[in-house]
């Protein structure tokens, strides 16, 4: 459905886009997940031929995508980071003049106004002007207007900052219905809990280059950082860790407070090995549980960098 090849784009010496290729299917939820600065925008405007590039192909629909590819345009939805709906018009008023631009049948707009509004949860605010509203209930308008129309490609461009929890998870099940009722979306994040939800494929950005692409099972199996496993202790001293550290298929291991959390590679029999080497050891263990790689692993090995996700955001 999209298909952008070794695209190349400059702002000056800013290199933004370096030779960046999609390839996106009908029916997924794409996720382009990477930091701020790494070129997520850029592509999205370059896709949306509302930015020249200096380099490369962009295919849409099978067509190739120009300034005035106006066909094309119509059947995609784009939904930006910055809200942009008119002050003067109440929230039904705005998402029935988006949707008046595409779809003239008053009465095919009345029902798809409707949907919208119960695609973003806005029932009791439709008589509210933009400025009445909360940050996180303005996002979900913008969101509306920009899908009233049932387009068979949303972009969306980070659509979630700065929009509180209930607000959030309105808009990814949201997306998540819109996908199901036959939409294709690319969806740009930083958040990786919330690309990990909701993409059926992911691609990781960092200097405007895709550095991996897959599931995200997928991904997680592309590194060699495996489970991190926890254990609770009764405290462990500085000799008996290390111990632990050189234990085979250990990346790192770390004691505080009682807790040992242990980092492994890939691989089976990293329970069964520490915890026998606890019970070699003579230190008693209460509580085990090991979670698997996530993304943040995934992003960490791949570029040498943390991805900042929300929950880190919110921690400060
Ligand atoms: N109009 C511009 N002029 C000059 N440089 C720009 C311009 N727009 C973006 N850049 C630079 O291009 C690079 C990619 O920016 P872009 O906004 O596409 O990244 P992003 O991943 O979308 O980040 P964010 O989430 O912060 O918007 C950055 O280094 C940015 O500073």
């Amino acid at each position: 459905m999209v298909s952008i090849h070794n695209l190349v784009k400059r702002y000056g010496d800013v290199l933004a886009l370096d030779h960046l290729d999609l390839e996106i299917k009908r029916g997924e939820i794409y996720g382009l997940l990477g930091p701020n600065g790494s070129g997520k925008t850029t592509a999205i405007n370059c896709l949306l031929a509302l930015l020249g590039y200096d380099k490369g192909s962009i295919r849409v629909f099978g067509e190739n995508m120009e300034p005035d590819s106006y066909e094309s345009k119509r059947r995609i939805g784009v939904v930006m980071q910055n809200v942009a709906v008119f002050e003067e018009l109440t929230v039904r008023e705005n998402i029935d003049y988006f949707c008046s631009l595409y779809v003239k049948d008053k009465k095919r707009r009345r029902q798809l106004v409707e949907e919208a509004v119960r695609f973003t949860g806005l029932e009791d605010h439709l008589k509210k002007y933009p400025k009445k509203l909360s940050g996180g209930l303005l996002r979900r308008l913008n969101i509306a207007c920009g899908i009233a129309h049932r387009p068979e490609l949303i972009l969306m461009d980070e659509p979630t900052v700065a929009v509180d929890p209930q607000s959030r998870n309105h808009i990814l099940e949201g997306i998540k219905k819109l996908n199901e009722q036959g939409s294709t979306i690319i969806y740009t994040s930083h958040y990786m809990e919330e690309v990990e939800k909701i993409c059926t494929r992911i691609s990781i950005m960092d200097r405007g280059r895709i550095l991996a692409t897959g599931t995200k099972e997928e991904l997680k199996a592309m590194i060699g950082t495996g489970e991190t496993i926890t254990v609770e202790t009764g405290g462990m001293t500085g000799e008996q860790v290390e111990e632990v550290r050189l234990l085979p298929g250990v990346v790192s291991a770390d004691c505080q407070e009682g807790v040992l959390r242990v980092q492994c590679t890939q691989g089976a029999g990293n329970l069964t090995g520490l915890l026998h080497r606890l019970e070699e050891a003579d230190i008693p263990f209460g509580r085990v549980w090991s979670q698997p790689p996530t993304l943040n692993d995934v992003f960490l090995e791949i570029t040498g960098k943390r991805l900042r996700d929300r929950k880190e955001e919110e921690e400060g």
